[in-house]
């Protein structure tokens, strides 16, 4: 059933870092939930109190959820949302999980004939080079990117850095940043409309608790 024919406001909650700090920001908002959540296995949380229900996704699945009203709305990082380019609604910068995408590589990196670019965004990491004019074969990976250039998969990596901590423990530089990024609250263009009150009551409430945080 979609998630725009029920009067439940169906959030896609991404699982992991992001939920650690949009669950204090929600709280911090007024909407109770409970502590024991934050360990739980369950994939669907009902919060009947407040007329909510958390959809626990995978955080790049979160836009998909979004785009097809099975979640009203949804909370992700900017990130995900410049890689998966999904028809929603953008509502809100939510200011949390702060980082930015970065070209990086090894200290003495030169250029290459056939460079070779590693990434867990490989649309993101394509238009850029693109918009640059320099061609690169872009490899797609899922996870310890920072491990291609230290054994020699690719001369260069585009992906996140926050503290620079992982950079550093592997002898890595950043080169470039691309863009910074924070998780949004985005909406299904259905949805916005049919629960527009709901919708925009929620967005000015987080908007006035991030204006305290300031
Ligand atoms: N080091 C970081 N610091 C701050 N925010 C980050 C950092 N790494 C990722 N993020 C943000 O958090 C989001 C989710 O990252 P997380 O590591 O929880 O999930 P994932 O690696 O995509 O998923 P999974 O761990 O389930 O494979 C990213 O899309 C990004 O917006
Ligand atoms: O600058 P730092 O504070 O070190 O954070 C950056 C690291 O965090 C993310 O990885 P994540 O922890 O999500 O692991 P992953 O390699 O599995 O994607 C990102 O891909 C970097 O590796």
């Amino acid at each position: 059933m979609s998630g725009q024919t029920k009067d439940i406001l169906k959030v896609a909650m991404p699982k992991g870092r992001i939920y650690k700090v949009a669950s204090k920001l929600f709280r911090e908002a007024g909407l109770p939930i409970p502590s024991d959540f934050d360990d739980t296995r369950k994939l669907i949380i009902e919060l009947p109190e407040v007329g909510m229900e958390f959809i626990m996704a995978k955080p790049v699945d979160v836009p998909t959820y979004v785009e097809y009203g099975v979640a009203d709305i949804g909370i992700v990082g900017k990130d995900v949302l410049m890689e998966e380019n999904k028809d929603v609604y953008e509502l809100l910068d939510l200011g949390i999980a702060k980082c930015r995408m970065s070209v990086i590589g090894l200290p003495d990196w030169k250029p290459t004939m056939n460079p070779r670019v590693a990434t867990k965004y490989p649309s993101v990491a394509s238009a850029y080079f693109r918009e640059l004019g320099q061609q690169v074969e872009v490899i797609k990976l899922n996870g310890s990117i920072e491990l291609a250039p230290m054994i020699g998969l690719a001369d260069r990596i585009v992906d996140m850095v926050e503290t620079g901590q992982t950079l550093r423990e592997n002898g890595l530089v950043e080169m470039e940043s691309i863009f910074g990024i924070t998780s949004r609250l985005i909406a299904n263009r259905v949805s916005y409309r049919m629960k527009n009150d709901v919708i925009q009551g929620l967005c000015d409430r987080l908007q006035a608790t991030l204006a305290k945080r300031e």
